[in-house]
């Protein structure tokens, strides 16, 4: 059998998605690890006033690609970007473009989608499931095509507690779905939303179940790959230790606790946070590629905070809200507590001290925006899965030894205090763009909230103490008999220690 590197030598390969955190790993492995691949045909849309050149032509430049570039400054010309708007008729690609993706692609990843967990169905249908299937229509004119690899989600079954290597019956019968919906105004689904996704608990997840079965009908006719990563993170340690660039999952968690903004979590602190670096989840993508026909997920890190706050206790983020501190707790009221003392009541302080400055308040909206984003997550943060995963190790078992260390996804090798340190400093360096070199000036203002923070509880105590001195007896006589208590023990330790000397 071929190696993995082999096996894509002279092969041309089309990915969707490949703009995305999870596409450009996947790109740039390929390039790296693969060298003799033959061309990288990329699905990309012109965004935010940007041409699909330009756009292509930027994330060439970014820093994931050193190692690609370094090794081969013409990697670009293995590059070749296709036009492609995935939400419209045919994927809107020109009948020139598709007639050469017919003649020579070898292997699709698709990876495209929209991972908003408040994306309307709708929209999340139109990506995730019509797309899906335009997409497996492509892939049958595709002659010699000889493997279609589909990034699905571990949590896309999330409404069963254990999640097999199988694909389970839909929610609904997709065409059916696609037919009423087609009809409906967006109000009227906004509404039979919650109806529809069940005990699903978002779009999401929902609407990846229905791709799966979509996947799943051109079984027969394609050889197909369902691969579901669980919660994907910064990389372990390719291209580098640590890259990410965006907010989704854990990375807009850590970001926020790191800021010192999030104190409060709702979380089984007992259950795992099935987090996968990104590296991992691509090299298995490759290898499942390679192999052909296979699936799932992957594992465990206890949602226990330390290592986090540790973390950007070390390598502080620049110009923190509070000292990071968080409180983990599966307790509604506990947590709702905290939010009131340590989310509401700072920001309240916060806001309006802007406002006597003469500055706009700002930090009641960015709690706002937090909450939001954090109530989604809790569905997944508090609650524990089992996923079988025999087919991920068999195919780790089909590897030759030097493939297990070039397309190594075995999470069992990672050190979870090293590589949650990586995550951290990698949130700072690629999505804030902060500099390392500052770390002394924001230790410093670390210190100085905790001064802040010493001072101001202090004044609350002996505001409060006095309040309650002035107003009730007891309180003094309970006052007086601690200060009395406090001089008899000074007095009796400074006796014994004069009979002693
Ligand atoms: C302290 C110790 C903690 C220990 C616990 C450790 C880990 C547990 C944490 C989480 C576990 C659960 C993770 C479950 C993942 C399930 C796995 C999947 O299958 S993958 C798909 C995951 N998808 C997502 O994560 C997407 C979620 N995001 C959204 O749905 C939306 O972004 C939103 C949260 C609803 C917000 O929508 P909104 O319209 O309000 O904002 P935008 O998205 O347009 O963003 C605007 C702006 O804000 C930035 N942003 C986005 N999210 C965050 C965030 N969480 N924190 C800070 N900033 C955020 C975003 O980049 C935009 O910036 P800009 O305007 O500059 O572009
Ligand atoms: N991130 C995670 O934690 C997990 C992700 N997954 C799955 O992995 C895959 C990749 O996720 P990830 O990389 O994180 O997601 P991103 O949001 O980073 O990337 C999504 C990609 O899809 C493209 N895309 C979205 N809408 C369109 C459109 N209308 N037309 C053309 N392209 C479009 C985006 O292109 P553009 O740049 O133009 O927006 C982007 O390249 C998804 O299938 C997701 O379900 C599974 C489990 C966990």
């Amino acid at each position: 059998m071929a190696s993995v590197a082999e096996y894509y030598a002279g092969k041309s390969v089309l990915i969707t998605g490949a703009t995305g955190f999870m596409g450009k790993v996947l790109v740039e492995k390929l390039l790296w690890s693969c060298p003799e691949v033959k061309a990288l045909y990329i699905l990309v849309r012109p965004k935010a006033g940007q041409s699909m050149k330009q756009r292509v032509s930027d994330m060439m430049k970014c820093k994931l690609f050193d190692r690609v570039r370094e090794d081969n400054p013409d990697f670009h010309k293995k590059i070749i970007p296709i036009s492609s708007e995935l939400t419209q008729p045919g994927l809107s690609i020109s009948p020139e473009d598709v007639e050469k993706l017919s003649a020579c692609i070898n292997i699709v990843f698709h990876c495209a989608a929209t991972i908003r967990f408040d994306e309307p169905l709708k929209h999340a249908l139109q990506l995730n499931v019509i797309a899906t299937q335009e997409l497996l229509s492509l892939a049958q004119r595709m002659h010699h095509l000889e493997a279609f690899i589909h990034i699905s989600t571990a949590y896309a079954n999330c409404n069963r507690k254990h999640i097999d290597e199988v694909i389970y019956p839909p929610p609904v019968e997709p065409k059916k779905l696609i037919e009423s919906l087609e009809w409906m105004d967006d109000g009227i689904v906004q509404d039979i939303t919650p109806r529809l996704i069940g005990d699903r608990p978002n779009t999401y997840t929902y609407t990846k179940a229905l791709a799966e079965y979509v996947v799943q009908q051109e079984q027969d006719k394609l050889n197909i790959g369902i691969v579901r990563p669980s919660i994907v993170g910064a990389s372990w340690q390719e291209p580098f230790p640590g890259w990410i660039d965006n907010f989704n999952g854990p990375s807009g968690v850590f970001i926020a606790a790191g800021k010192g903004i999030l104190r409060t979590m709702r979380a089984n602190n007992d259950a795992v946070a099935d987090l996968i670096p990104v590296d991992m989840v691509v090299n298995l993508t490759l290898a499942a590629g390679w192999y052909t026909d296979l699936e799932e997920n992957i594992l465990p890190l206890s949602f226990r905070k330390h290592h986090v706050i540790s973390s950007f206790k070390r390598n502080p983020l620049e110009q923190a809200f509070r000292r990071p501190n968080a409180n983990i707790t599966s307790n509604y009221l506990i947590n709702q507590y905290w939010i009131l003392v340590s989310h509401k009541f700072p920001a309240f302080i916060y806001d309006l001290f802007l406002r006597l400055c003469g500055q706009k308040p700002q930090m009641m909206r960015i709690f706002n925006r937090l909450h939001k984003a954090i109530g989604l997550l809790e569905y997944f943060s508090s609650q524990d899965w089992e996923w079988n995963s025999e087919n991920m190790n068999m195919l780790m078992s089909q590897l030759t030894p030097e493939d297990r260390t070039a397309f190594n996804f075995d999470v069992r090798q990672l050190n979870w205090p090293e590589y949650i340190e990586n995550y951290c400093i990698g949130t700072k360096k690629y999505v804030l763009n902060e500099d390392m070199s500052d770390i002394p000036a924001a230790r410093q203002h670390l210190r100085k909230l905790r001064n802040i923070r010493y001072t101001f509880n202090t004044v609350l105590v002996v505001f409060i103490w006095r309040v309650f001195i002035a107003r009730s007896q007891m309180a003094r006589n309970i006052w007086y008999f601690v200060v009395s208590l406090c001089f008899k023990f000074l007095s009796y330790f400074r006796a014994s220690s004069t009979l002693t000397n």
